[in-house]
């Protein structure tokens, strides 16, 4: 039996740690953008730091934030939140944060990768810890005006102060985090059952699905928009009723020939090789090889992540989806 996890509420949890001090968030891009408006919205004292005017400095100004040089931030901070890619953290860690560190001072996360992996080395005169949230950013952002919270993972790597855990919490909290739950983790669990989720099931394994899908019925001669329609936009309502109801809500809201066919014919598309292929990612990552081979492909100016990003735009799945866009947004429910 694996051990059961702490997860922690909103009842259990305080702001004051984190009251009157200064918060520098580092990036203002997908997490960024939603840390810095949920935590100011929450009370807490948020400036945004960052590397030189631009897109993300336009957009902080446009949501009555005053950006400061990130060197700048830093130095007025007392807590600093890494939201720039996770490829930049080490440089601006070195460049701007290790100058200016105070003992007492906190460094958080929201992925463990530079710490797990050794990229970022902090002394030992600051607490370092993670506040992960399970979701993307514009849905951070979108959860918590509406009244809710994306789940969170916390964990801490060094506790200096002996309050590290109250601190992430408290972030957790501002975050929204803790309407949903908070769940204690370690830097190592969250940063290596992340980067397997989002390979092999996430963003990896439910693209190359779905395209598979829809490439195969395409070249069967059926139309691209009934394919489209088919293999990627349902997707997402099967997906939410399983979000809302479980598998069994999901198989309770599809008719009996769906769920034959689906109990038998899944188990041949997605088979023993494919769990093989998972727990070969799973080792990739555990080894410390995949994170190798993105620092390395990161160094040589991301070619792969600059194609796959090329491919995706032109594909005929984009060029479908982009003429059905009407009729989907025409669908959407209204309120
Ligand atoms: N994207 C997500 O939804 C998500 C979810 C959970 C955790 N995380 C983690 O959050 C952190 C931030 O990821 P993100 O996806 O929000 O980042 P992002 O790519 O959206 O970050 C963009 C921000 O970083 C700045 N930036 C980009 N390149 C830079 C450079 N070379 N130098 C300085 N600044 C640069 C941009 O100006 C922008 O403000 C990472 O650790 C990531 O793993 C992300
Ligand atoms: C949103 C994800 C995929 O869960 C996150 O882990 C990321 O790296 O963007
Ligand atoms: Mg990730
Ligand atoms: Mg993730």
């Amino acid at each position: 039996m694996s051990r059961i996890a702490k997860i922690y509420v909103d009842s259990e949890v305080r702001l004051d740690p984190l009251k009157g001090k200064k918060i520098a968030v580092l990036g203002y891009g997908s997490q960024g953008r939603a840390w810095a408006l949920n935590l100011r919205d929450s009370g807490l004292d948020v400036t945004v730091g960052l590397e030189r005017e631009g897109k993300s400095w336009q957009q902080a100004q446009a949501d009555g934030f005053h950006p400061k040089k990130t060197e700048d931030a830093v130095k007025g901070a007392d807590v600093v939140i890494f939201l720039v890619p996770d490829m930049v953290q080490r440089f601006i860690y070195r460049e701007h944060v290790q100058p200016n560190l105070k003992p007492g001072m906190d460094l958080v996360f929201a992925h463990g990768f530079n710490i797990h992996y050794r990229l970022i080395e902090p002394p030992q005169n600051v607490d370092v810890y993670m506040v992960a949230p399970k979701g993307p950013g514009p849905i951070v952002r979108d959860f918590f005006v509406k009244g809710g919270g994306v789940p969170v993972l916390v964990a801490v790597h060094q506790n200096y102060s002996g309050r590290a855990m109250e601190k992430a919490l408290a972030i957790a909290k501002a975050l929204g985090g803790t309407r949903a739950g908070a769940i204690e983790t370690t830097f190592k669990e969250e940063t290596e059952t992340d980067l397997v989720g989002e390979q092999t099931i996430l963003v990896g394994g439910v693209m190359e699905l779905m395209k598979a899908a829809f490439e195969t019925l395409v070249e069967l001669g059926y139309q691209p928009e009934v394919a489209y329609f088919e293999a990627i936009n349902e997707l997402k309502m099967i997906v939410d009723l399983i979000y809302e109801k479980g598998f069994t809500g999901m198989l309770n809201a599809v008719s009996d020939t769906a769920k034959y066919g689906g109990f038998t014919v899944g188990k041949r598309v997605i088979n023993e090789e494919t769990r093989k292929r998972i727990r070969e990612a799973a080792e990739r990552v555990r080894s410390g090889k995949f994170a190798e081979e993105w620092i390395e492909e990161y160094g040589r100016g991301s070619p792969t992540l600059k194609k796959g990003m090329e491919e995706a735009e032109k594909s005929l799945e984009e060029q479908v989806g982009r003429r059905l866009k009407e009729i989907i947004e025409r669908g959407k429910p209204k309120s």
